[in-house]
Formats: C-alpha cells, sequence, structure tokens
C-alpha cells in the first residue's frame, strides 16, 4: 500500500510546531440531504453507537436515515447563522484566537489548525495541510473537556487512522480531557459571574452535559464522573451550596437509558417542588451549537415555563470569549511543555540547505550530518 508523503521532500524547508484544536462536526447545511451525510458518517462511527454492525446497518440505514434527517435539518435551520453552523463559526474562532496569541509569543514557528471529526473540515484533510506546512511536532487538542469514548476517543481513532496512511509521523501529543483544569473552570466561573451581575441571578443553576447511554458508564467510561467533578469544582469556587444547583443530562437518543438526571425531565418538575426560576449552563460545550441555543434555549425554556417556571435564563457557552481564549492557551502551553519550537532561523536553514544540496548530488550524508 503507498504511504501519503512527497517525493518532493527538501531538507531545507522550516520545520513547525502544529496544535491542532478538533470539534465534534456539524453539516455543511441545514437541509435533508446533508444531514443524511453527517448523521451517516457520525452515527456509524462505532464509538458512538457500540451495537453489532449487521443490526445497526440495518437499523440506521432502514429507519433512522430515512426518518431522523429531515427533522433534524428543521432543527438545524433555525440556528443556521449567514456564515453558517455556530459549533464551526465559534470553533473557527477559537482556533484563531489561540492562533493569535501563540503567534505574538512564537513567530510563524507554531501553526494552529481547527478540524471536525465527522464533516468538514475534515481532520485528514488539514493534518495533510499541516504536514505540508512542515509540522513535525503536533498537538492535539479536542475541545471536550470531559474525556467519553464517544467523542475523544473518537477523535483518537481518526488521528491513528490518518496517521496508519502517512509515512512520516509527527512527534504526538493527545490532550484526553481539561474537566478539572484551574483555568477552564476558572474561565467559566468568571463567565456566569459575569452573567449573573448583567442579567440578575436566579434560584438555581442548572449544568447540563451532553448525555451518553448509560451502559457506557457501567462499562468504565469516566464520562459521568468527570462531568460530575467539573460541576463540583466551579459550584465550589462560585460559593455555591448543595442545593444551589445541579447536574443534568440531555440529548438523548434512542431508547435505552442514558445517564439521568435528563435535563428536560429535571425542568419539567422543578416548578410543582418550588423552583420558579433556573439559570443553565452547559460546560460541556466549548461552543454554542444545536443542542444547546435549539435544545436548551429554545425547547427546555419551553418545557421549564409550560410547567409553571416564571424566569429562565440561558447563559451562553464560553465560545471563542477572551477568558476561554486565555484557559485554552494556557492548557495547549501546559501541554507544549518541554517541546522546543522548531528553529527555522537563517543559520539553521543554510545548515539544513547542505543535506538539500547533497541530496540533489546523490552524496545522502543523513539528518546527522546537517
Ligand atoms: C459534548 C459532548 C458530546 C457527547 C458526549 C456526545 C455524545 C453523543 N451524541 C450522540 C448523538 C448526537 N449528537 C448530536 C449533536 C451534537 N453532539 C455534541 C456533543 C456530544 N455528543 C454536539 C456538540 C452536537 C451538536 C453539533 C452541531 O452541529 O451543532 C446529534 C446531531 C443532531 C441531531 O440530529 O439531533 C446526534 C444524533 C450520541 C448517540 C452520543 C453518545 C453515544
Ligand atoms: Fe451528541
Ligand atoms: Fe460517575
Amino acid at each position: 500500500m503507498p504511504y501519503k508523503g512527497t517525493d518532493q521532500f527538501s531538507h531545507n524547508e522550516p520545520e513547525r510546531l502544529g496544535v491542532l484544536v478538533t470539534n465534534l462536526g456539524t453539516p455543511d447545511a441545514p437541509t435533508t440531504p446533508a444531514l443524511r451525510k453527517y448523521l451517516a458518517e457520525f452515527l456509524w462511527d462505532p464509538r458512538v453507537v457500540e451495537v453489532p454492525r449487521p443490526i445497526w446497518w440495518l437499523i440506521l440505514h432502514g429507519i433512522i436515515l430515512r426518518i431522523r434527517p429531515r427533522k433534524s435539518a428543521q432543527a438545524y435551520a433555525s440556528v443556521w447563522q449567514p456564515e453558517g453552523s455556530p459549533l464551526l463559526i465559534h470553533t473557527a474562532k477559537q482556533a484563531e484566537g489561540i492562533r493569535e496569541a501563540l503567534k505574538k509569543k512564537y513567530g510563524s514557528n507554531v501553526v494552529v489548525g481547527f478540524a471536525m471529526r465527522y464533516g468538514n473540515p475534515s481532520i485528514s484533510r488539514v493534518l495533510e495541510d499541516m504536514q505540508q506546512q512542515g509540522v513535525r511536532k503536533l498537538l492535539v487538542l479536542p475541545l471536550y473537556p470531559q474525556y467519553s469514548a464517544s467523542t475523544t476517543a473518537s477523535t483518537f481513532d481518526a488521528i491513528a487512522a490518518d496517521f496508519t496512511r502517512r509515512r512520516w509521523l509527527p512527534d504526538f501529543r493527545f490532550v484526553s480531557h481539561y474537566h478539572d483544569y484551574p483555568p477552564y473552570i476558572e474561565a467559566m466561573a468568571r463567565h456566569i459571574e459575569a452573567h449573573w451581575a448583567n442579567h440578575g441571578r436566579h434560584e438555581k443553576l442548572i449544568l447540563s452535559y451532553h448525555g451518553v447511554p448509560l451502559k457506557y458508564l457501567l462499562k468504565g467510561d469516566p464520562y459521568h464522573c468527570e462531568c460530575h467533578k467539573t460541576s463540583r469544582l466551579l459550584a465550589e469556587r462560585l460559593g455555591l451550596g448543595q442545593d444551589d444547583y445541579l447536574t443534568t443530562f440531555q440529548s438523548r437518543f434512542g431508547r435505552e437509558e442514558w445517564l439521568q438526571p435528563y435535563t428536560d425531565e429535571t425542568l419539567k418538575s422543578l416548578p410543582e417542588k418550588g423552583v420558579k426560576s433556573v439559570d443553565v449552563f452547559c460546560p460541556g460545550f466549548s461552543s454554542d451549537c444545536l443542542e444547546t441555543i435549539e435544545e436548551i434555549n429554545e425547547e427546555n425554556r419551553e418545557y421549564f415555563m409550560e410547567s409553571g417556571g416564571e424566569a429562565f435564563g440561558y447563559i451562553p457557552c464560553l465560545n471563542a470569549t477572551p477568558g476561554h481564549i486565555d484557559a485554552l492557551v494556557q492548557l495547549v502551553e501546559d501541554n507544549l511543555k518541554g517541546w522546543a519550537v522548531p528553529d527555522n532561523s537563517p543559520d539553521n536553514l543554510a545548515a539544513r540547505q547542505k543535506c538539500a544540496e547533497a541530496r540533489k548530488q546523490a552524496t545522502f550524508p543523513g539528518r546527522a550530518d546537517i
């Protein structure tokens, strides 16, 4: 099998350190065909749906992909922006923020890219682009604060699958979680405090995370525990007591049991327990997306208000706010420790030029000689 590489390679090209920021991905357009394509890729991932392949193929292609794309396209249409999907817009801005901060410090020897696990820009296309830019040391940061096999490990799978087809692998580091990273907790706390200062504060803070099937927890996925730890640290930092906040799980998919308590059922039941006003924040989503804008701020707001709630405050995700960018830059820098930024000074490039010339003369001194 031919491996991906280039026979045009020359030794005297600059080498760079690369940071690849990833997120889940989103359809290319809020249309039924685009949703069918996106969901077919996403829901076929065995990290996401752990059902034996032949059975799942029949269910996915025979039922789900015939029904869900149209319904989901309508939901996406309601959140779509002129520049595209909110998730894509925010992720691009986050990468831009990290790029600017790192460029100020390290110049053009650090490259920052972003890619999506499903859809575009694809991980393999962006990795190819980074390789072409001379990235020989690569840090991958999936924007999932809490580790889950369905998200984090799936991203690792996509990187690894690309590497198996590549001739020259970079040095490689992977951030598998940052659910308790103090700058991330601090960024959320300040963001929530600023929201309360501007919009007022309600009786209870609901911390809603994307759910996963309960069986994943029972099989050893640490996601549930990491969500609870994030909530505890955030609550401690905000000075909240046990009764002031709740951790809930949203976005259930399919019929089996998922992590509980469910966000929608919780919000429907709170008014009759005397809780008439809430603020909702989603610590596990680094960007606002369909699941927060439409599901939380529209659908769940309606559930709460129709059940007797009097005030529902939605606190947006951290998105590309300066506090989030600062926290992510610190996270990146902590994970780059010990990796020298490549030296592309004229002297060093000139030294490498010798190797390039030797190569042309077919004397091949080898990299040790440069
Ligand atoms: C933040 C972490 C996420 C986990 C964990 C997660 C698990 C998970 N998701 C599905 C099924 C769907 N998720 C969908 C959208 C979606 N999911 C996340 C994040 C996590 N998912 C995000 C950020 C988004 C929004 C993407 C966007 O474009 O805005 C969807 C698609 C929407 C729809 O049709 O409802 C599905 C389907 C499963 C099955 C799962 C765990 C096993
Ligand atoms: Fe999801
Ligand atoms: Fe747990």
